[in-house]
Parts: structure tokens; C-alpha cells; sequence
């Protein structure tokens, strides 16, 4: 027998959290062996017999994804959700025409410049449901050297009686719902109906979404940084326990911020993002705010080289109009989990103690840092304009047993054998501002000066 752990055991030593980061080719093994999972383990019979999935997400491989389920799963219905509209459309469903169990399904996306970002899966098994939100585009690229971030939930059982709701504390089943209801698309009825018909009542993270649209009223709440904000100001920390806190995000792109940080990072993202408990939310201070995107020699020295900077698509063109976000930034430092060379797909977003041993909350989402995906405040602050498909989930401390705080750690060796329960985080806390000489990642600058791993330069096409 392998010394490989079956995937369910991999899944039931990293709860309560139920957090993973994607196994990582070409790293010393111990860092794939915990808290670690591929595609093949989340599809794996060991997790569940599968009757049916479907599956969120911005770019798929059909060929390489079906090879991701084991043999006797390959032929079972399928439902792909994207937002290729166009050519693109003709494109997917080409590749999809050949497999007659895979069927698709169109987001809609009527504000420009919007993305299907969401990346999530359904796994209907014999004896219930499972949900997995993530980060990893259904492409064999990056589930092969990237960090990239999963939550799994439980297999939430059906429903005993259909007069039952079914729903958790943290009211995921509901949100998850209005989430579905936001496409109107006829082709989600079926996956509907089978959230509705399971028991969510172990599910103990929030769900922090966004939907296209011009959200106003009780709507705006819903959605974005809005959302997040109402759930710190109703379940957040108290503000004397975080006051010199730092929120730290961390993601792989960013979009256009506007002229100055104060208008929309600090005073409208900011605000959310610290927002606290019974708190009127204040502008977030700068010193306050740790942003952690790659250096051009986290891309250049990574397991990838530069190539793995396509997955990386910070513009020079948007980074010129906003010099001054640079100062705000972090490298991407990861020797806990031994992903220092492991491009970051995954995004993230925490408030932590200065000196890293604790987070008030975490989130981990599909939302890179941009007014497309978190919403951006119009008409006097009365509607929150979102382009894109988001999703994420939120860890809040008391719906895991635990006071006003979690410990965290990126050295996750202590975390199955540990009392309490400890969240394995991604990368090292405290974040490490950028170096002398470091500058920013962007994808379309070459470069020509330092070889990368493989001894190449970056000529961007
Ligand atoms: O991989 C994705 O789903 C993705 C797609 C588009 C963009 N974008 O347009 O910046 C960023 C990402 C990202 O996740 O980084």
C-alpha cells in the first residue's frame, strides 16, 4: 500500500477549518502531505460516491478535467458554469460537444469588462452534498505549481423533511441560494432544488459573494465589500482587541484604484475590510494596510519563471496611474508551507495581530483587489456597482470555537495534533515589505536583465 494518505484522511486531520492549499509538483513531499489536495483527491471515491457535480468557474480543460474523476465518475452528468460570451462560446462548447454527459451554462455578464470568477464545485454523492469553493481555474496549469486555496465543506445529508430549513448560524444555505438566484438561469434549477433538499446546518463559514449589478437598498448589503463589512460590523471584532491590527490582502491582479488611496482603497475598501463589531468603520491609516503581491523576483525565481507571471496580469499601463499603491506592497514569502516558489493564484484576506500569531477573521475568495469584484460605491454612496462574479468563504473565530481570535500558523505540522483549533495560513505572517531594488510584477514588461529558473527572460507576447 502507498504510503500516500487516502484524500479523506488528508480532509479529516485539517478540520475545523477545512482549508487546503493545492498539492504543488516538485516540492519536498511534506509540504504536499498536509493540508494539501489535488483535484483527483477532492473527486475521489475515498470522499464520496458521485451520482452528478457541477463546477464554476473562468477557464476549463474538459479533456483534462474528466481525467481528474476517477473512471467510474467520468461518465456521470456534468454542468459547467461560465461567462464565455461570443466566439468564446462557440469555442467552449466545441470542446464540450464530444462528452454527451457534460452540459453547459451561461452567466450572464451585462456590465462590461465583468468575469464568471466564482470558482466552485457541487459533488452530489449517494449520501449527500458537497460544496468546495476555491481559486484554481479548471486547467491543468494551475493545479500543477501554484498556491492556490480550497474549502471543503462536510457532506451535508439530505434534509429528513422538506418543512426543514436546513440552514447554519452562518446562514450559508441561504446566501448560497440568493447567490444561485442572481443568474436566472434555468439550468441551475435542478442544483437548486438539490441545495434546498440538504441539511447546511454544519456549515460554519460565511459566503461572501458578488453579482453583477447596480446593487441598491437592503440589496446593497448583499454583495462585495459590503457584504463583508455587515457581517465584521455584526460578527466582527471588537475594535479594542484589532485596533493595531493590520488587514493584510493578498491577491494575483489588481485593477484600476483611482487617483489616490483614499478614495476608494483606504476610505470605501478600507473601511469594509476593518470594519468591527457595534463600530462606526473609519477610513483604514496606510500603516494599517499590508498588501501582498508578488515582486518581479517572486516570478522570476519561482518553480515556473517568469512563464508563471501569466497568471499575474497586473498591467504597467493601470500600474502608471497608481504609483502610489507600490509603497503598500509585500512580497510573497511562503517557507511555512514551502510555497515561497509557488506562484500565488489563491487570494486572501485577514486581519491579523502585528506580530502574526493570531487573525480576528479570514477569507479566502476568487476576488483579486479591484472595484470590478468587491463593488464600488456610485450616486452618493446608494448603490454598489459590481462587474464580476465573485465568491469566497469567511472564517469568524467564535463559529470555531474559539473566543475573539484564532492562532495561526503557516507552519502546519502542529496543526492536526493541536487542541485548539489553529488556521493554517498560506504564506508567513508577518508579511515582509518589498526589499530594495524589488519592484512590482507586471505582465506586460519585459525582462531582460536577470535570467529566470529556467535561465530565460520574459519577452511578454
Ligand atoms: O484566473 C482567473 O480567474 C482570472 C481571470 C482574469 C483575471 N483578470 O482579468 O485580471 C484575473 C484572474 C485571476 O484569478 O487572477
Amino acid at each position: 500500500a502507498s504510503t500516500e494518505k487516502m484524500p479523506l484522511d488528508s480532509f479529516e486531520e485539517f478540520q475545523p477549518f477545512s482549508f487546503f492549499l493545492t498539492k504543488v509538483s516538485d516540492i519536498p513531499q511534506r509540504h504536499n502531505a498536509m493540508g494539501a489536495m489535488n483535484l483527483r483527491d477532492i473527486l475521489s471515491a475515498s470522499m464520496g460516491e458521485l451520482k452528478s457535480s457541477c463546477h464554476f468557474n473562468f477557464m476549463f480543460e474538459i479533456p483534462w478535467l474528466l481525467k481528474q474523476y476517477p473512471e467510474e465518475f467520468r461518465k456521470m452528468p456534468l454542468l459547467l458554469v461560465h461567462g464565455e460570451q461570443g466566439r468564446q462560446e462557440l469555442d467552449i462548447k466545441a470542446e464540450a460537444d464530444p462528452f454527451s454527459n457534460v452540459s453547459l451554462c451561461r452567466a450572464p455578464l451585462d456590465i462590461p469588462y465583468g468575469t464568471h470568477h466564482t470558482k466552485m464545485m457541487f459533488l452530489l454523492y449517494e449520501t449527500g452534498l458537497r460544496v468546495v469553493i476555491h481559486t484554481a481555474n479548471l486547467i491543468s496549469n494551475d493545479w500543477y505549481q501554484k498556491t492556490q486555496g480550497i474549502w471543503i465543506s462536510p457532506v451535508f445529508p439530505p434534509l429528513k423533511s422538506p418543512a426543514e430549513k436546513g440552514d447554519s448560524p452562518t446562514g450559508f444555505k441561504s446566501d448560497l441560494l440568493q447567490y444561485l438566484a442572481a443568474y436566472k438561469a434555468p439550468r441551475l434549477a435542478p442544483w437548486e432544488r438539490h441545495i434546498q433538499a440538504h441539511d447546511m446546518s454544519a456549515a460554519n463559514v460565511h459566503m461572501i459573494g458578488s453579482v453583477p449589478g447596480r446593487h441598491t437598498l437592503n440589496n446593497k448589503h448583499h454583495w462585495g465589500h459590503l457584504k463583508l463589512k455587515k457581517v465584521l460590523s455584526e460578527r466582527g471584532p471588537d475594535s479594542g482587541l484589532v485596533k493595531n491590527w493590520p488587514v493584510v490582502g493578498q491577491f494575483s491582479s489588481i485593477g484600476s484604484l483611482g487617483t489616490s488611496k483614499e478614495i476608494w482603497l483606504l476610505n470605501e475598501w478600507g473601511q469594509s475590510l476593518s470594519a468591527c463589531k457595534k463600530e462606526p468603520s473609519a477610513i483604514l491609516p496606510a500603516s494599517k494596510l499590508n498588501l501582498i503581491f508578488p515582486s518581479k523576483d517572486n516570478i522570476r525565481l519561482s518553480l515556473e519563471g517568469y512563464n508563471g507571471g501569466g497568471c499575474v496580469p497586473y498591467s504597467i499601463k493601470t500600474a502608471s496611474k497608481q504609483p502610489w499603491l507600490t509603497p503598500l506592497f509585500c512580497q510573497w514569502v511562503s517557507e511555512g508551507r514551502g510555497r515561497s516558489k509557488a506562484v500565488p493564484h489563491i487570494k486572501t484576506y485577514t486581519r491579523c495581530s502585528p506580530d502574526g500569531s493570531q487573525a480576528a477573521w479570514f477569507l479566502v475568495t476568487s476576488a483579486n483587489l479591484s472595484k470590478a469584484a468587491w463593488g464600488v460605491l456610485e450616486k452618493d454612496r446608494s448603490q454598489l456597482m459590481i462587474r464580476s462574479y465573485e465568491l469566497g468563504v469567511l472564517f469568524l473565530p467564535q463559529f470555531f470555537g474559539c473566543k475573539n481570535a484564532f492562532k495561526v500558523t503557516s507552519h502546519v505540522e502542529e496543526v492536526p495534533q493541536s487542541k485548539i483549533p489553529i488556521f493554517p495560513l498560506p504564506y508567513d505572517l508577518p508579511p515582509k515589505t518589498y526589499v530594495k531594488g524589488d519592484r512590482p510584477w507586471f505582465v506586460d514588461v519585459p525582462c531582460v536583465d536577470l535570467p529566470d529558473t529556467f535561465g530565460t527572460m520574459w519577452c511578454p507576447p
